[in-house]
């Protein structure tokens, strides 16, 4: 298994093979909250037009996203975990539009393959990819605005990578150095009710989610975010 870490947009132009977009703070860790709450279809856009569209299109649509990752107007939510996690949501479609996250999903356009990359759901992430056991896997990093390194990020890959190479890795040493050395620490000390602190330990708990997002052509031109049960290495 051939394993190429990427980054930003580019780099999800780029990828191949199975490709796990990954945004850990806080794209697809929204993404998994929402999936738990019952969502019926998450549907991932690019642009804030299109998410405009699809509301004014249909008005029972939850908006969630954000820009500087600050909550846009006309929007339900903002792209903060901690905001949307005891919502039920079930039977509804939310449009998710972010910064960096989303921008990686709509532009892997030579993936074979896509799912979404955030620690909330690491290990069936892993257990997907050994079981899929693609030739290439294909590792893209989003970062801040997609255009920045987020540590949060890269760490996510390069676990990743160690556990499917078989070689260890420390979490605690992950959220102790996020917490107290990255610039990714400045989401404990937020204030804006866009990004509340607790999105830091919510963005952080690992494998809450026994599931994997994979991204599936929807209607003509969007995508869907269809969730796979994956369960001690076994696909549900
Ligand atoms: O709101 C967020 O968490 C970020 C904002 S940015 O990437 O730092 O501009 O968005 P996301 O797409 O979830 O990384």
């Amino acid at each position: 298994m051939d394993i190429q870490i990427y980054h930003f947009v580019e780099g999800a132009r780029q990828a191949r093979g199975l490709t796990v977009i990954i945004d850990v703070f806080r794209a697809f860790s929204v993404a998994c909250y929402v999936t738990a709450g019952g969502v019926q279809n998450l549907l991932p856009v690019g642009s804030m037009d299109t998410a405009y569209r699809l509301k004014q299109d249909n008005p029972e649509y939850i908006l969630i996203g954000e820009r500087g990752g600050v909550i846009q107007p006309g929007f339900d939510y903002g792209n903060s975990p901690f905001s949307i996690q005891a919502v039920d949501f079930s039977g509804r479609t939310i449009v998710h539009t972010t910064s960096a996250g989303t921008q990686g999903l709509v532009n892997a356009v030579n993936a074979d393959e896509i799912i979404t990359g955030s620690f909330v759901n690491a290990q069936a992430i892993i257990d997907y990819i050994r079981i899929r056991n693609p030739k290439h896997v294909s590792l893209v990093c989003m970062g801040w605005g997609a255009l920045e390194e987020a540590d949060e990020d890269t760490l996510f890959a390069q676990y990743v990578k160690n556990a499917l190479e078989g070689k260890p890795n420390d979490f605690q040493d992950i959220v102790r150095y996020l917490s107290l050395e990255s610039k990714t620490g400045k989401f404990l000390d937020m204030t804006d009710a866009s990004a509340p602190p607790e999105d830091f330990d919510l963005c952080l708990s690992l494998n809450r989610f026994p599931f994997v997002l994979k991204a599936e052509p929807h209607g003509e031109s969007l995508i869907r975010l269809r969730k796979l049960g994956v369960v001690e290495g076994v696909m549900l």
